[in-house]
């Protein structure tokens, strides 16, 4: 009998980079060795090729977020997106890490930059909190933007940042030391108060319920209020990476985070974000000593964290247990209840057969793909068999796969059991 611990189906959607990066060979021979994680079989997933045969998928894990930004102007990032979004669509039972949407979001700086100013409320208690920032949608004349920059309490400097976060492009910064430069910004754009804070970056990687500290080089620290300094153009990987060294970035003074507020942040964010695999780039204030927050990441590099795989793939593996516990959460609005009517009609013998060869373990409920749960509801599934007989115990038998679809997969069986403790 299989169990449900064992074989999970891990499927990543990654850019070559990204893939490369990551070294998934590495990530294999982890879920491999170590003995206190279940089964995992690792596949890649080619965008451009059909999905479904190269599902299923209990889980899929990617960074899609060139194909987003492409799709904005690119009619085959387009296609290949959509192509996706039907996938995930048609099989409800797969988790997707992270949920499109709420990845989607953080692309855009000014979406994460609202989610960021936010949690100075949520977080007041702990003294945390974002720079002061200004949206910038179009090119406007300079007296309006210096008037905005006043209203909003910017201070100088100023760093200004594209309005999209991913690309190589959006490394691009410049710090701006004076009104009369603000005409060197490149609408649409976010400017935000510089904050001093010793050119030390703390970067915490989220992995599901864990999360990770790791120190970067950050910009040094520049006098406060406006000076005749000509505007510095920069790229935030000469400063932000662990071998990054520029004249932007001596130390001055390390101060260090408290765990529990940073704990406090990652915890608010999981819940504002809805993710489970994203990257806070926070910076201490050399003044008031507040943990100011100052980039969100989608899937980042996790460097510096060695433990990063098994975090992973134990995040994977307490997704599935509650997912196999309580049922596939939500399904496509295409997904409606009529598609099941209700019958005690059971094809025994495909689920005999299902069950004799291990096909569907013991406990295992699953979702037909496009079928609708019932909200709620508790799945549970229970098969004994006495010699050809299979019977149910507390299940309500909606509808049973059709014996083609029964051949190959787990997710031909649609049980709805309700009050079965
Ligand atoms: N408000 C700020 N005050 C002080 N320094 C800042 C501020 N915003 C950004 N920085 C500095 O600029 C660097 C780049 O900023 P940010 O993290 O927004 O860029 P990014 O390109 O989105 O980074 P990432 O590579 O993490 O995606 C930071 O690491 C930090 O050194
Ligand atoms: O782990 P940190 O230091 O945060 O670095 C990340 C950067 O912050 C991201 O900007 C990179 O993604 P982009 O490809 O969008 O630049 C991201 O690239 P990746 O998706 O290839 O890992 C990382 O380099």
């Amino acid at each position: 009998t299989g169990s449900p611990m064992s074989g999970r189906r891990v499927g990543f959607c990654l850019s070559d980079k990204k893939r490369k990066r990551m070294n998934l060979h590495a990530f294999h021979r982890c879920s491999l060795t170590d003995p206190s994680l279940g089964e995992f079989f690792l596949s890649q997933i080619d965008l451009a090729r059909p999905l479904v045969p190269q599902g299923p998928f209990d889980v899929i894990v990617h960074k899609l977020s060139d194909v987003i930004v492409e799709a904005e102007h690119d009619s085959r990032s387009q296609q290949l997106l959509a192509n996706f979004q039907s996938y995930v669509a048609a099989h409800p039972g797969t988790v997707l890490l992270d949920p499109l949407p709420a990845m989607t979001q953080l692309l855009d700086r000014f979406a994460s930059y609202r989610i960021m100013t936010k949690l100075h409320n949520s977080l007041r208690d702990w003294r945390i909190c974002s720079p002061p920032y200004l949206e910038i949608h179009s090119v406007s004349d300079p007296s309006s933007i210096q008037q905005a920059v006043m209203a909003q309490g910017l201070s100088f400097p100023i760093i200004c940042k594209t309005r999209v976060a991913h690309g190589s492009l959006s490394h691009e910064m410049s710090l701006i030391f004076s009104e009369g430069s603000l005409a060197d910004i490149h609408p649409p754009c976010v400017l935000q108060s510089f904050v001093n804070h010793g050119a030390v970056l703390h970067k915490v990687f989220v992995v599901g319920d864990q999360h990770f500290c790791v120190e970067r080089p950050s910009l040094k620290n520049f006098p406060s209020g406006p000076c005749d300094r000509e505007t510095i153009f920069f790229n935030s990987h000469q400063v932000s990476k662990p071998e990054s060294s520029s004249d932007l970035t001596a130390v001055s003074r390390i101060v260090g985070v408290t765990s529990e507020a940073v704990a406090a942040l990652v915890k608010e964010l999981r819940v504002q974000l809805g993710m489970a695999l994203f990257g806070v780039d926070v910076i201490i204030n050399i003044q008031t000593h507040t943990l100011t927050v100052i980039d969100i990441n989608i899937f980042p590099g996790y460097e510096g964290v060695p433990q990063f795989f098994s975090a992973l793939l134990s995040h994977i593996e307490s997704v599935l247990d509650k997912q196999t516990f309580a049922g596939p959460q939500a399904v496509g609005p295409s997904a409606t209840s009529t598609a099941l009517s209700t019958s005690r009609t059971v094809d025994t013998r495909s689920l005999s057969d299902a069950a004799r060869d291990n096909r569907l373990p013991l406990r295992f409920c699953s979702c037909h793909p496009g079928f609708q749960m019932k909200h709620n509801s508790c799945f549970y599934f229970i098969v004994e068999e006495a010699e050809e007989m299979v019977t149910y115990s507390c299940v309500e038998v909606m509808q049973i796969g059709n014996s083609q679809n029964s051949r190959n997969s787990l997710h031909t069986v649609i049980i709805i059991a309700q009050n079965i403790y």
